[in-house]
């Protein structure tokens, strides 16, 4: 049995009932399976594929607080530590009631490449915890958030592991976390990325990942003799992502047409209303049922539909395996050009199959969205440094980081003969400074 193979058998034997943890590491070492052919004595050797996917650290802990009613409820958190080859633990946390280990542990894993890729300092981390913020008031939020960090300050830092945000943690949750970190560990210190511009956030984090996606998108398809200009797009999610990519794609004379929640989805003729998505998402935290109270002409459905729409460039921006076979089917028949990935892992490996074998150009997240975690690396060079730049100067950086993380993409899968197939070439070119990484510090 090949190499690959068999690290493949023992994860999934290792990590039972963990789908989305094997999914994740299937998709990496298959397009690896060139590159650890090449070098197969030596990683069987040193166990190199074993430790890529055995994390260095997990860590789980009880999360008691008490909510409005004087009720005491119980949460699970989690920190996975996944590698720190080439830095400190760097990588989301996500609330969400759908968190359990081993979606950490594949959003810790992608994270390993991702990092990599944007050619900074940071290994590959995530965490979070299986509360769900929606509908708690704010003062619910804040016992929760003071609680997780009580626990969690133990095993973080400003040079060992830095969180940020990810579904469901955004700035008023990043806020009520760095007062509790800085209370028990005494340390004014970047601890966390993502935090309000008053006490340390970097200018154009919050647009980071949104943006980042546009930047790479644009530079990608130019690189396949293409436009963004007059594109029809659709973009799934209505969160941190899904806004700031709307607002750059509209920015790059695209039309968005679509945004979508947990609940349902618009469609939007005349183009998505950003100034309307922000006002009921960021301030009133409401439902996309209430766009149509902004937008007469939009048209508000139940459940999913966003990738039915005929569009020439799809982004889906929400959440894991949310673009499906019969999605992918959909935006092919449709004459979809491109898909590239704001979300981590938003297509199944069915759907990315069938996209690619039907000349769809496709970008994994890993590529696509590093831009988020980018700047978050930004804002730690920052707070090293006790400056803060510009939005201009931040947003340049990050532009050239993503239009860089793409033509290592590109070159790497034509290094390896897979020209165009970028899933293979994200991989590559984030794994070779990892291993090399890993190779030179010895058997840890
Ligand atoms: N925030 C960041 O900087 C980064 C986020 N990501 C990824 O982007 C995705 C979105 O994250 P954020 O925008 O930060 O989160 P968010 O919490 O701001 O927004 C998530 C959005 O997706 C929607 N959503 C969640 N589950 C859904 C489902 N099952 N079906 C349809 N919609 C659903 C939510 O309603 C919400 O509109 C996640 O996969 C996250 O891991 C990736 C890189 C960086
Ligand atoms: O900004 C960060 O550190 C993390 C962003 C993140 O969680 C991601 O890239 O998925």
């Amino acid at each position: 049995m090949s190499y690959v193979d068999e690290v493949l058998e023992k994860v999934v034997a290792k990590n039972p009932a963990e789908p989305e943890f094997h999914q994740a590491v299937k998709e990496v070492l298959e397009s690896l399976r060139v590159v650890v052919e090449a070098n197969e004595e030596k990683f069987r050797k040193d166990a190199l594929l074993e430790r890529l996917v055995e994390p260095e650290r997990q860590i789980k802990f009880r999360v008691p607080w008490v909510d409005d009613k004087g009720q005491v409820q119980v949460n699970t958190g989690y920190r996975v530590q996944f590698n720190s080859a080439i830095g400190p633990y760097k990588g989301g946390l996500r609330l969400h009631p759908s968190v359990n280990l081993g979606i950490i542990k594949f959003l810790g894993f992608e994270q390993i490449f991702k990092n990599s890729l944007t050619g900074l300092p940071i290994g590959g981390g995530k965490g979070g915890s299986d509360f769900d913020p929606k509908g708690k008031s704010d003062r619910e939020v804040m016992a929760f958030c003071q609680s997780f960090m009580t626990e969690l300050c133990k095993y973080i830092g400003a040079d060992t592991d830095v969180p940020a945000g990810d579904i469901g943690t955004g700035a008023r949750e990043i806020g009520y976390m760095f007062g509790q970190y800085k209370r028990i560990r005494g340390l004014y210190e970047g601890v966390l990325t993502g935090k309000g511009l008053s006490y340390g956030g970097s200018l154009a984090r919050t647009e980071a990942t949104g943006y980042g996606l546009l930047y790479f998108t644009e530079e990608l398809l130019k690189i396949n003799g293409k436009d963004i200009k007059g594109m029809t797009v659709a973009v799934s999610g209505a969160g941190n992502v899904a806004i700031y990519a709307i607002q750059k794609a509209q920015q790059l004379g695209a039309k968005v047409v679509t945004a979508s929640d947990s609940t349902g989805w618009v469609y939007d003729p005349d183009g998505i209303d950003v100034a309307a998505l922000k006002e009921i998402k960021e301030v009133k935290r409401a439902r996309l049922t209430e766009y149509k109270n902004y937008r007469p002409n939009s048209e508000y459905h139940e459940g999913r539909g966003v990738w039915s729409v005929k569009v020439d460039l799809a982004l889906p921006c929400a959440t894991q395996n949310e673009l499906h076979l019969e999605d992918a089917k959909q935006l092919v028949a449709n004459g979809c050009l491109a898909v590239c990935e704001g979300a981590n892992m938003p297509t199944t490996l069915e759907a990315t199959q069938y996209l690619q074998e039907n000349g769809v150009i496709f970008a994994p997240g890993k590529a696509a969205n590093a831009g988020g975690v980018a700047t978050s690396a930004l804002e730690m060079s920052q707070n090293s440094e006790r400056l803060s730049w510009t939005f201009d100067e931040v947003d340049v950086k990050l532009k050239n980081i993503m239009v860089n993380i793409c033509h290592n993409m590109d070159d790497a899968a034509k290094r390896y003969g897979m020209e165009g197939n970028y899933v293979a070439g994200a991989n590559i070119a984030g794994f070779e400074k990892v291993v090399d990484a890993m190779t030179a510090q010895g058997i840890v």
